[in-house]
């Protein structure tokens, strides 16, 4: 029988981005999957794309509904309701680490009979994700940082495109001299991306480049973009005894954001920072600023979701096929429920 893959709409206002274009949700139909697509009104792509595609359009909400065989497909949270779920759901369900509504989620999938198969947990053999946000994340957050270092980022920060904030960066005439931590990774690379459209001079350190953290040459940096993935603590980059030290180093751009976790390697700034208030003041004079905005691919929706559907698609392609990727995230669930 057909797999049948079921899109919803996110019930965010902000969240704008989707897991499937309409080019991808075409390619899956003419390989005989069943897409139903919901209503939204704040997708980036417009609804006539997907029914041009040769999807089926439904309402908002309607998943609950759906054919339990349905793979129900989304990004963010689910709505509160249903209190049982019965489906299997492919999201970002963040639930296996004790977040905040984890155990709440995890009962809904108990009680109702239902799987969460978390894209956050769709590895390959060696562990590594095949579907992730980074590289826009990587882009947008090294953008920010030196808009805000040329005293030109303008709040509240809205969704916009790659040309947008290209011809922002062009104009910026005295780019800051940075360093892109976990430079190699995916955020990484869209930060690198990023700085040399705005011009900007840039050192790159990966994983062998921290180790003996060289200071002196850290904060003689005037932007610092952080990308790096880090589970475990160690030496922090920037500490409280670096504010008051002799520094170039004006501005943060924290595309890591794990703020509050033991592993913050900028523990100076423990909170996330917002589109309504994308910036926070460290220290006064020498100035520090941070950035440390957690939805961040938010902000290029378009680049976003054709980035993340086509690493998605060619998984969903071997949803049934017993592909490993799907089975460690089966696993995870089983693990965790
Ligand atoms: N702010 C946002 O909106 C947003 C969006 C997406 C991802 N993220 C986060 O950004 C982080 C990076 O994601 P990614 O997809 O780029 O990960 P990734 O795994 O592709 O890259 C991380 C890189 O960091 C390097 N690294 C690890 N420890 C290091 C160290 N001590 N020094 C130097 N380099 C080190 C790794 O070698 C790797 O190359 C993750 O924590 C992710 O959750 C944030």
């Amino acid at each position: 029988m057909a797999v049948h893959l079921w899109v919803r709409h996110e019930t965010r206002e902000t969240e704008r981005r989707t897991p499937l274009i309409p080019a991808d949700a075409r390619r899956l139909i003419e390989l005989g999957f069943t897409v139903t697509i919901e209503r939204s009104p704040q997708r980036i792509f417009a609804i006539e794309q997907y029914a041009d595609a040769g999807a089926e359009i439904v309402d908002s909400g309607t998943w609950v509904d759906a054919p339990t065989d349905a793979y129900i497909l989304g990004l963010k949270e689910l709505p509160d309701e249903p209190a049982e779920l019965a489906h299997r759901h492919i999201f970002f369900g963040h639930a296996y680490k004790g977040q905040e509504g984890a155990a709440e989620l995890l009962e809904r999938f108990r009680r109702g009979g239902g799987q969460l198969l978390d894209i956050e947990y769709l590895t390959d053999e060696s562990g590594r994700r095949v579907v992730a946000f980074g590289y826009w994340a990587g882009y947008v957050g090294a953008a920010l940082g030196v808009l805000q270092y040329a005293d030109q980022l303008k709040a509240p920060l809205q969704p916009t495109d790659k040309n947008a904030i290209d011809t922002q960066l062009a104009e910026v005439a005295t780019p800051p001299r940075t360093v892109v931590i976990g430079a190699y990774g995916r955020s990484g690379r869209g930060a690198v991306d990023a700085l040399s459209v705005a011009g900007a001079e840039v050192t790159t350190w990966g994983i062998d480049d921290t180790r003996e953290l060289d200071k002196p040459a850290l904060l003689g940096h005037e932007l610092l973009v952080n990308c790096v993935v880090s589970f475990a603590p160690q030496p922090p980059f920037v500490e409280a005894a670096d504010l008051t030290a002799d520094r170039a180093l004006r501005v943060i751009a924290d595309v890591t954001a794990d703020v509050t976790s033991d592993a913050n390697l900028l523990p100076i700034n423990t909170a996330i920072t917002t589109w309504d208030e994308p910036v926070r003041l460290i220290n006064d004079t020498p100035l520090l600023e941070v950035i440390a905005i957690d939805n961040l691919p938010s902000l290029l929706p378009r680049e976003a979701s054709e980035d993340f559907s086509a690493a998605l698609r060619p998984q969903l392609e071997v949803l049934e096929t017993g592909a490993v990727t799907w089975t460690n995230t089966a696993e995870s669930f089983a693990r965790n429920i």
